[in-house]
């Protein structure tokens, strides 16, 4: 229970209806999970509208309403509260509701198209063993110090998101991690969190779905920077072109890293091998598990904000190279068998194009490099193309399959795909609309050495076929045709 008074602190309200002096049992924006003396926030959706649910809400036990316009009849036994904006005031009332979590943690939070995950899994990693207890939200999984808890989105919503820190705070947790989609900015799910720091790791194409443009989509990120508070830090990569765009309008402390320019936070590769990568760091030579130039950055983003959360240098950069990074990225599958299998979640072309890069720097002599790739159904369409071209481009040989069809018609995403490939590259391509097969194929075709990429699911434990979620594994597939087949 909470005074209505006290979960609406630093909601900018614009009207209000009824008795303020009432107790809320909780908080709910789903009219559907409403019971008595619950407070119920609508807010606009992208397929329909919680206004239209009010009247639900009401009938659930609803005491109080947060509304951006007042439904058409009104109920003398409710409070109703208009505000402007109810998808920001949801962030805010959940905030107070579980008692400001965040700012009694040192909160960092990722944003980029790629990359978040690994650096929130590395820094979660990373503090746990300089030996504090910390917490992690991120795709894989949500972490309170070591208990698990299902991920059902990148950044969940406002409600789960509070209570989920509040857990973190009562089992002990100081730091936590978390990635912040560019959806979760907009739909405002971080409002009302207090950040002790930003990471900015890069953006490419991603999610126009959603953002509609490019610049939406950049804006949507720098929101997040824009409204840290003077006493957070802002690391961006300074070899990223919008890392700069990001520090613009921030009040809080502007550091960068990268490997290119000038900037607080610098790194130079040495050796970049399918063992590991060395890297020069803070003028030391260090060895890291991580494989790929672009983990080289997600490295030192970790490094960069271990250091403005006070850890020493040296300690940081001792942990960081034992650690694994987070799984079903760049994920080697039964390592010493004859053909090299990854598992990665290279669901972007920027993200394709780098792990197909780094395969071609550990090509030596004639091995051929097999791609098993798909696109994601009800989502940006405009990548697929993108993603075919770069699979057909930097590989030998591509396997077109699924990849979460959900409900559109595998063939057709494939037949999108498909534009994106010359007809002089047509010959290099199967379709094979099954993932099993796919891969299944990708193992026959497979000589002693090649090395095949299964991209796209990364961690993923199912396939999502018209609402329904399959049971599938790219891991697990794999290792089953290597063992039947190759070995
Ligand atoms: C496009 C999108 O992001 N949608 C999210 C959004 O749902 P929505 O806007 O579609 O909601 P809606 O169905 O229109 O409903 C509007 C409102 O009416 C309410 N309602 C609805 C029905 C009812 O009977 N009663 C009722 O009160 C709903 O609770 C909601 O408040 O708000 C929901 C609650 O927070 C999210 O679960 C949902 O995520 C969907 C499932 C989703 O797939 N999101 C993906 C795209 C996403 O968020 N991905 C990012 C990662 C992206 C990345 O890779 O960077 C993430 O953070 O996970
Ligand atoms: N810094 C980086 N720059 C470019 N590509 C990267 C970077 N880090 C990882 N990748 C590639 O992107 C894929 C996804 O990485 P990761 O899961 O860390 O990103 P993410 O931002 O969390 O993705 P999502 O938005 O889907 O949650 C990896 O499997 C790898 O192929
Ligand atoms: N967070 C990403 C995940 C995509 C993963 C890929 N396997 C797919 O389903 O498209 C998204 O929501 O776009
Ligand atoms: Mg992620």
């Amino acid at each position: 229970m909470a005074e209505l008074k006290d979960i609406l602190y630093k909601v900018s309200l614009t009207s209000t209806f009824g008795n303020m002096n009432v107790e809320v049992s909780n908080i709910a924006f789903d009219s559907r999970l409403v019971k008595n003396g619950f407070l119920f926030v609508a807010v606009k959706g992208s397929t329909s509208d919680g206004h239209e649910f009010i009247d639900k809400a009401v009938a659930n036990g609803a005491a109080v309403i947060v509304c951006e316009t007042l439904p058409a009849t009104i109920n003398e036994k409710i409070t109703y509260i208009t505000v402007k904006d109810s998808a920001q005031s949801l962030g805010i009332i959940a905030a107070n509701f579980f008692g400001s979590p965040s700012q009694k943690l040192k909160l960092v939070g990722v944003t980029g198209t790629n990359g978040k995950t690994t650096t929130a899994t590395l820094l979660y990693q990373l503090f746990g063993s300089l030996g504090h207890r910390c917490g992690l939200l991120s795709t894989v999984v949500n972490k309170i110090v070591d208990k698990d808890v299902l991920a059902t989105h990148t950044t969940p919503d406002p409600i789960q998101l509070n209570a989920l820190l509040k857990q973190m705070l009562e089992a002990g947790c100081t730091h936590v991690f978390m990635e912040v989609s560019s959806h979760a900015v907009d739909q405002e799910r971080i409002a009302g969190l207090h950040f002790t720091g930003a990471i900015f790791t890069n953006i490419t194409h991603d999610h126009l779905d959603y953002h509609k443009t490019f610049d939406n989509y950049i804006r949507a990120k720098k929101k997040f920077f824009d409204e840290l508070s003077s006493s957070a830090f802002a690391l961006v990569n300074a070899d990223d072109k919008r890392g700069m765009v990001m520090l613009q309008n921030t009040k809080a402390r502007k550091q960068s890293f990268g490997l290119k320019k000038m900037v607080d936070f610098k790194g130079k590769i040495i050796t970049n091998s399918i063992e590991g990568l060395e890297l020069e760091v803070n003028n030391k030579i260090v060895w890291f598990k991580l494989i790929g130039d672009f983990n080289a950055y997600n490295l030192l983003g970790v490094y960069g904000a271990a250091v403005l959360l006070g850890e020493d240098s040296d300690e940081v950069l001792r942990h960081l190279s034992n650690l694994q990074g987070a799984p079903g990225r760049f994920e080697l599958v039964m390592p010493g068998s004859k053909v090299i299998a990854i598992v990665d979640y290279a669901h972007t072309p920027d993200a394709l194009k780098n792990v197909l890069d780094t395969i071609a720097q550990f090509r030596t002599g004639n091995e051929q490099v097999i791609t098993v790739v798909g696109c994601g159904g009800n989502r940006d369409k405009t990548k697929r193309p993108l993603m075919a071209s770069i699979a057909c481009r930097m590989s030998d040989k591509v396997v077109l399959t699924s990849d979460n069809p959900r409900d559109e018609e595998p063939i057709e995403i494939i037949r999108e795909m498909q534009t994106g490939v010359m007809p002089s590259e047509a010959r290099k391509t199967l379709v094979m609309a099954d993932r099993e097969e796919a891969i299944k194929t990708a193992c026959m075709m497979a000589k002693e050495r090649d090395i095949i990429l299964i991209a796209g699911k990364g961690h993923e434990n199912y396939q999502e076929i018209k609402g329904i979620k399959h049971p599938f594994d790219d891991k697990e597939v794999v290792t089953r045709m290597l063992k039947l087949i190759v070995n």
